[in-house]
C-alpha cells in the first residue's frame, strides 16, 4: 500500500444517494484544487452520465478481470451492480495532485478509513427523505425508480453519526460555504478567510 506523506489527505463523501454529495463535493473540490478519483462500476451509465467523469463503466467480465488482477483497493455490490476503487488511481492522484476525494457508500467509506486511518476525513451529506425524494421528482424521475434510490437511505443513514463531520444540505450555497470551511482547515492552506 502506498504510503502516505503529513499533509495529503483523503475526504469521502458519504451519505444517502440524492442528498448532494457529488454536487457540494465537485464544488467545494473545485474551489480547493482537490481532485475527484473515480470509481469504476458494472452500472450502465444513465442518461447524461459521461464515462470516465461520473463513474468508469466497465463491463462485468472487464470489472471481474481487473478483480482478479488485484487491481481494486474496495469492492461494494449495491443492488446487483459492482463498484470499485483503484488502487493504482488513489496513487497517482497522490503523487501527482496531493488531497483527493471520493464518493462512496458507508461501506467503501469505513474500508478507507480502516486503511488510511487519521488521513481519511468522512464528510456525511445529508437531508431529510421527503425532501430527497422531491428533488428526484423534480428531476422528473418516476416513482418506482425513485423508490429504488431510497432503498438504502435509513442504511446510509445510520452511519452518521461515526463519520468525522455532517452537513444537512438544505440550502446549497450554505452547505458549500461551510463544507468549503472545513476542508481547508484541514489542508492548512488558510487559502479562504471566509469568517
Ligand atoms: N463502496 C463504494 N461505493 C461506491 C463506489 N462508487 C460509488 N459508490 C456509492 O455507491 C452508491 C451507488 O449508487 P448509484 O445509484 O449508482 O448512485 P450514484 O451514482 O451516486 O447516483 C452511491 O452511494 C455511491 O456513492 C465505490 O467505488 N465503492
Ligand atoms: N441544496 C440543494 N438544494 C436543491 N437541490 C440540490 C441541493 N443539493 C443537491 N441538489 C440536487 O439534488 C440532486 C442530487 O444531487 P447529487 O449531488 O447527485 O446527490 P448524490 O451524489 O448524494 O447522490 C441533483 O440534481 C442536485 O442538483
Amino acid at each position: 500500500m502506498y504510503e502516505l506523506k503529513e499533509k495529503e489527505m483523503i475526504f469521502v463523501f458519504t451519505g444517502p444517494n440524492g442528498a448532494g454529495r457529488r454536487t457540494v463535493a465537485d464544488m467545494s473540490g473545485s474551489t480547493l484544487g482537490v481532485k475527484q478519483v473515480i470509481s469504476y462500476t458494472t452500472r450502465p451509465p444513465r442518461a447524461n452520465e459521461v464515462d470516465g467523469q461520473d463513474y468508469h463503466f466497465l463491463k462485468p467480465a472487464q470489472f471481474f478481470q481487473a478483480q482478479q488482477n488485484g487491481e481494486f483497493l474496495e469492492i461494494s455490490e449495491i443492488d446487483g451492480n459492482l463498484y470499485g476503487v483503484k488502487s493504482r488511481d488513489i496513487e497517482e492522484r497522490f503523487r501527482s495532485k496531493g488531497s483527493i476525494y471520493l464518493i462512496l457508500n458507508r461501506y467503501g467509506a469505513q474500508k478507507l478509513k480502516e486503511l488510511y486511518g487519521d488521513h481519511v476525513v468522512r464528510i456525511f451529506i445529508y437531508a431529510d427523505r421527503r425532501l430527497v425524494e422531491q428533488r428526484f421528482r423534480e428531476k422528473g424521475y418516476n416513482e418506482e425508480q425513485i423508490a429504488g434510490f431510497m432503498s438504502h437511505f435509513d442504511e446510509e443513514m445510520a452511519y452518521k453519526d461515526e463519520c468525522e463531520h455532517a452537513f444537512e444540505n438544505i440550502d446549497l450555497a450554505h452547505t458549500v460555504f461551510d463544507l468549503t470551511k472545513t476542508l481547508d482547515k484541514y489542508l492548512e492552506r488558510n487559502l479562504l478567510d471566509l469568517d
